[in-house]
């Protein structure tokens, strides 16, 4: 049975347990999709990754202390494209408001048309008939993981396979998954369908999916052959990247799940008057899931707890802006967030009247310029980019 306690004290722990096997054994290992045996080959880092109740920077300290940067090459490199998804949305915000629209535009198509909405049920609920697809679907909902290889052909067998809007699919994975995160997802599926590399699809292979799950699953011949690049919004040309405000001079503090450890703005802001703004329930036009809402509101108040801040919760963005009025701020500082459903919960927050201003880390700022393409120029920074982990003598 996993444990995914929503604490930083568990993520630690699995980081401790996990750091060894980061190594070459992780690069051997990790595309076993071994659910039955805990995922011993894989980290199972992303919920507390994704909410930085762990961040990047001491996972990749972790584990580059204890292995050589050859040996350990595979894991930071995978833990890099978590920070190339987000700079490559980062460049491209106009991505997640298209998604948004698209999948809003196909959830009326649901409730429009009765066949769509029966294939897109049974897909949800495991219903298909396809074996693995089908344990897959009912493991998301059960646990809020689901390993990578897994999720790949998922996604595959959703559009491919099954004929399914790959915006539907993005929406159920971010209803469930406990790291379910605009950019990583959004970006993976648009990476199956052919829109992320422009023409080029990801096809689930029956051979694969027998060897990676320790044939647990039987060949099955209904798996679609080919894999036809979807329509749907290209990519646009990157922006400018984010530079981050002068918070020198911030009084109040504002919290929000994209950043929840904040390690370079609490501990200098110690005693100002501190809020928390959550919003999981904009990761979806439908309903979050329960368990991600609760994760999600249970590692925030462990953050706030180990860090022994009393911080008042915010319903929505009108009662921030609220807050910092009842409170007299005149500059609120937050970690800066990354175009999602938090980014977009703080602008809605300033246009109430919120007077935010925010604090770039130097991890983002340092990776995200280098997402303008593909993840090969971001990989060959790694090097670089790892030089200055805060271990390593920088902030
Ligand atoms: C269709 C699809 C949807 C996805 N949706 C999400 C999502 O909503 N949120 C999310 O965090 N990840 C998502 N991923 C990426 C990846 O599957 C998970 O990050 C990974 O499975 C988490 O398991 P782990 O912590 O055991 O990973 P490990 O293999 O132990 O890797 C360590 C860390 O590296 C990062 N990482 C590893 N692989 C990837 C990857 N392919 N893309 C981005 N980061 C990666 C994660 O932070 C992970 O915790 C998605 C992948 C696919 C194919």
């Amino acid at each position: 049975m996993l444990d995914l306690s929503p604490t930083r004290a568990a993520g630690l722990e699995r980081l401790q347990a996990f750091a060894p096997e980061a190594g070459r054994a992780y690069a051997t290992g990790r595309n076993a999709d071994d659910s039955e045996n805990g995922y011993p080959a894989v980290s199972v880092l992303s919920p507390w990754l994704r909410h930085r109740l762990v961040t990047e920077a001491e996972v990749l300290d972790a584990v580059l202390a204890r292995h050589a940067p050859d040996a350990a090459a595979k894991f930071v490199s995978e833990v890099h494209w978590r920070t190339y998804f987000k700079g490559f949305m980062e460049l491209r915000p106009s991505l997640w408001a298209g998604y948004g629209r698209d999948v809003r535009r196909q959830l009326d198509r649901v409730q429009a048309e009765s066949g769509l909405r029966s294939e897109w049920e049974a897909a949800c609920k495991g219903e298909t008939g396809y074996e693995a697809f089908d344990h897959w679907a009912r493991e998301l909902v059960e646990t809020g993981y689901v390993h990578n290889h897994a999720r790949m052909w998922f996604a595959s067998l959703w559009t491919h396979t099954l004929g399914l809007p790959w915006e539907l699919g993005a929406d159920f994975f971010i209803r469930h998954l406990l790291d379910g995160d605009a950019a990583s997802n959004t970006l993976s599926w648009r990476w199956v369908v052919g829109l992320h590399t422009e023409g080029r699809t990801y096809l689930a292979r029956n051979g694969n999916i027998t060897r990676y799950t320790n044939g647990r699953f039987e060949p099955d011949d209904r798996l679609a052959g080919r894999a036809e690049p979807a329509g749907g919004m290209p990519n646009p040309p990157p922006g400018a990247p984010p530079q981050g405000d002068d918070w020198s001079d911030a009084d109040g503090v504002l919290i929000h799940e994209d950043d929840l450890w904040a390690d370079h703005v609490l501990p200098r802001m110690e005693g100002a008057p501190t809020a928390v703004l959550l919003s999981p329930e904009g990761r979806s036009p439908l309903r979050v899931a329960p368990k991600v809402l609760g994760w999600t509101r249970a590692a925030a108040e462990d953050a706030m707890r180990e860090r022994g801040i009393a911080a008042r919760w915010l319903d929505g963005p009108e009662e921030a802006a609220a807050w910092a009025r009842t409170e007299s701020l005149a500059k609120v500082v937050t970690p800066y967030a990354p175009a999602g459903p938090a980014a977009d919960a703080l602008r809605a927050a300033e246009r109430s009247g919120l007077p935010l201003v925010r604090a770039l880390r130097s991890y983002d700022a340092r990776a995200w310029p280098k997402a303008t393409a593909g993840f090969f120029k971001l990989k060959k920074a790694i090097p670089a980019l790892t030089a200055h982990l805060p271990q390593r003598g920088a902030a």
